[in-house]
């Protein structure tokens, strides 16, 4: 299978090559840049060396459409809303990891990001790819919506409990910590060095684009229209989502109770692990590896469940999650090239 990749030289660009080298169905990989046309690889990033020694070619998404059978989109918001429905024309496959099509209802978009949804046809077309929620979706679907960082994290915390009407979500708070490649390799005045050592932000509370994307989900689950509290943070380390829930649970129930509903739930999906007897899981137990790790725990005295899910926000909360993606969409085994054990200590 051929892949092309527009925004290689990106964050989430680097973590997908790092994983498709090791793919078994993956024989040619193309990469695109729309800055370093003509240069090589390496000179973003000199641990490639030798690995890969081709150019970075221009985005032609014609050409791009006609020549891979599947194309990553690893690229600021704007660029998937132009670019895939000239990429599908021409024959390719297409995932976006932008937020571009995430949102089914362009005005919401447009007041979240602040600027032009895509076409409303697009919209349409594309699938949401949380996949450990929508298997048969992703599986028949040729434009596919990678979910965002948190709201992977968030979800796949939440999903048992709110698809079971277990939760009262009016009482929902949802608290997250994000490493700081989450903000792509670009340096910025808030995530530069001196500015998140030694240090523990929060930031874009109430506004943070993943809010709808939450919602929009939980809403599929509940069948209600739900608003969450949603806070993230920025903490001092390069990878990783906790993502910290809180909610109040609508019935008498045990922790041991929620623990088996959740193994039930998510007992085809080899990515997910829940924690035993009250124990929650930390950002390095699935550090570069496409793992959400969940522990949860009810409080008899306050009658609030505590949900904690932790992920790699480059693996499954991009890349990794691309690749699930990619493999349903492709017809391969769900979890080929994604068998790495995490980096620890
Ligand atoms: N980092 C993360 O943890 C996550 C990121 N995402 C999303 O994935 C996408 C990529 O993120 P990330 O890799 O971190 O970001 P980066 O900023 O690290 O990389 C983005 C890449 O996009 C390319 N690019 C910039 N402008 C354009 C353009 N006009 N047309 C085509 N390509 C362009 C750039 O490469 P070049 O100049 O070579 O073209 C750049 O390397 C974003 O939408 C992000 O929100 C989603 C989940 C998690
Ligand atoms: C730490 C950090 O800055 N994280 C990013 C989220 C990354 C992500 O998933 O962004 P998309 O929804 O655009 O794909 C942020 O808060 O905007």
């Amino acid at each position: 299978m051929r892949v092309a990749i527009i925004g290689a030289t990106g964050y989430g660009g680097a973590e997908l090559i790092r994983l498709l080298h090791g793919h078994p169905h993956i024989t040619e990989i193309t990469f695109h840049s729309s800055s370093q046309e003509g240069k090589a690889m390496e000179e973003s990033y000199p641990h490639l060396s030798d690995l890969y020694t081709s150019q970075l070619q221009e985005i032609d998404p014609e050409t791009i459409g006609k020549e891979a059978d599947i194309v990553f989109l690893s690229t600021p918001p704007g660029v998937s809303a132009e670019y895939s429905g000239k990429l599908i024309e021409n024959g390719a496959k297409v995932i976006d990891l932008s937020g571009d099509l995430r949102l089914k209802e362009k005005d919401v978009y447009e007041s979240w990001y602040e600027r032009d949804s895509a076409d409303t046809e697009l919209l349409n077309e594309a699938v949401y790819g949380l996949t450990e929620w929508n298997r048969e979706g992703i599986k028949a679907s040729s434009l596919l919506s990678n979910p965002g960082c948190y709201p992977t994290a968030t979800l796949l915390g939440l999903g048992p409990l709110v698809s079971e009407k277990l939760i009262d979500l009016d009482t929902l708070i949802i608290d997250a910590k994000s490493g700081t490649t989450g903000a792509g390799r670009s340096p910025s005045a808030i995530t530069h060095f001196s500015e998140m050592n030694d240090n523990f932000k929060v930031y874009k509370v109430n506004e943070h684009k993943h809010i709808p994307e939450i919602e929009q989900t939980l809403k599929g689950w509940s069948e209600s229209d739900v608003t969450v509290t949603f806070t993230p943070h920025l903490v001092p380390m390069t990878r990783g989502i906790m993502a910290t829930m809180y909610g109040k649970a609508t019935m008498s129930v045990t922790e041991n109770q929620l623990r088996e509903l959740y193994e039930e739930m998510y007992k085809d999906a080899p990515f997910i692990r829940i924690r035993e007897d009250g124990k929650y899981p930390s950002t390095k137990e699935v550090y570069g590896t496409n793992y959400c790790d969940i522990g949860l725990t009810y409080d008899e005295r306050t009658g609030r469940i505590t949900i904690v899910s932790v992920i790699d926000n480059l693996v499954k909360g991009a890349s990794g999650q691309a690749i699930q993606n990619m493999n349903l969409m492709l017809g391969f085994e769900e979890n080929e090239g994604l068998n790495q054990v995490p980096v620890y200590p």
